[in-house]
């Protein structure tokens, strides 16, 4: 039996990528094609590393080979994944920039962003944090970096604030340059300025994701973050009770004002539900159930999350390590599926927005 290449390609091109809707050979996610005797390998490069639909990829490109070239072929699959890009982010090297946004104060923005980030490069991406909630900068505390400050270092000729790393990440917060205990009295220019330089004036490398905490509401950073940098999407976290998902509507209605124009990711409802540590399979829906979804469905965003309250985020942001480092836990793993739809959710973005150029992959 002699296998060719194309009837390889002509294979794969069976194999349609469920999000993109388009088949595998088409979207150039097929790489490396070796033959040797009845021995086929090649690589498919997916939009994320954080694919929840590899599994299932992986399997339909096995069938497909099995199907339309030989039931007696022995098959070796590399999954591998390089994170699309759609249009230059204003930041040097990076791919994709995603807003975490929330109508109301105190409903887990930080703490969505926080997992959220370390989710994303748990799964191999390269990952940076922005913390720019100037009322209320948590992500020194939720990473045990109180008290430090990001050192500065000439890149090509330019001084250039560096990004602390931890736990995997890149991060930069608000917070590192003010006095926890003295309150700043932002006015509009001065917020605008620092937090622009959060993005322009820091040497982050390159990067997959750069996850922005944003505060609260609907403000002067939003603005200013929209309007200077082209965000990917937007993802709005919200409680389950009436007031949260009244505000969490307003700021969806904010990203997608024509001036802004920002996709929406999808929504992230947190605290959606009491769970006791010593009985996890019990759920209590105290504020109230399925707002979140009803919401996501009345504006026909994706849903993205439910996320339990648990005593142990809310520890783990204080003691400065973050729940999803709590590997195999049932909490880590809701925020890597969060992260997974999220990661998912870009990709859709990037492929629809330049869905009649060819899908860049750099
Ligand atoms: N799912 C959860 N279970 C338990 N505690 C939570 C959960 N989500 C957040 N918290 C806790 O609630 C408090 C507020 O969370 P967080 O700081 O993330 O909110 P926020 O929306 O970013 O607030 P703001 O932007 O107004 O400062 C924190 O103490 C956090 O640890």
């Amino acid at each position: 039996m002699t296998i060719t290449q194309e009837q390889v390609l002509q294979a794969l091109s069976n194999v349609e990528e469920p999000d993109l809707k388009k088949d595998l050979v088409t979207l150039n996610m097929i790489q490396d094609i070796h033959i040797e005797g009845n021995h086929v390998s090649f690589s498919v490069i997916l939009t994320t590393p954080a694919c929840p639909l590899k599994a299932m990829i992986e399997n339909a490109c096995r069938n497909a080979i099995l199907y339309f070239v030989s039931k007696d072929v022995e098959i070796s699959i590399n999954m591998t994944s390089r994170v699309t890009t759609q249009k230059n982010t204003g930041v040097p090297g990076v791919k994709n920039i995603i807003a975490v946004a929330s109508g109301k104060g105190g409903v887990g923005k930080s703490t969505v962003s926080v997992n959220l980030a370390l989710a994303l490069a748990k799964t191999g991406a390269k990952v940076g944090l922005i913390d720019a909630d100037i009322y209320g900068p948590s992500v020194p505390i939720m990473f045990g970096l109180e008290g430090e400050r990001p050192k500065a270092r000439d890149v090509d000729g330019k001084t250039r604030i560096q990004p602390i790393e931890k736990y995997g990440i890149k991060l930069l917060s608000i917070g590192f340059f003010t006095d926890p205990n003295q309150p700043v009295p932002w006015r509009g220019p001065m917020v605008s300025t620092a937090v622009k330089q959060l993005f322009n004036d820091a040497d982050w490398g390159e990067l997959d994701y750069l996850v922005v905490d944003l505060p609260p509401g609907t403000g002067d950073i939003h603005i200013t973050v929209t309007q200077t940098f082209p965000v990917t999407g937007a993802v709005i976290v919200t409680t389950p009770q009436n007031v949260a998902l009244a505000d969490a509507k307003k700021g969806i209605g904010m990203f997608m004002m024509n001036a802004i124009n920002v996709p929406i990711l999808g929504i992230v409802e947190n605290m959606a539900y009491f769970t006791p540590a010593e009985l996890p399979e019990n759920k209590y829906y105290i504020f109230g159930q399925g707002g979140g979804k009803k919401l996501a469905e009345q504006l026909d965003v994706p849903f993205l999350a439910e996320i339990p309250l648990v005593k142990g985020i809310s520890d783990s942001g204080d003691a400065g390590k973050p729940i999803v480092l709590d590997e195999g836990s049932i909490m880590a793993n809701a925020f890597i599926e969060m992260a997974k739809k999220v990661a998912q959710q870009v990709a859709i973005c990037n492929a629809t927005a330049i869905d009649k150029k060819t899908l860049v992959n750099n």
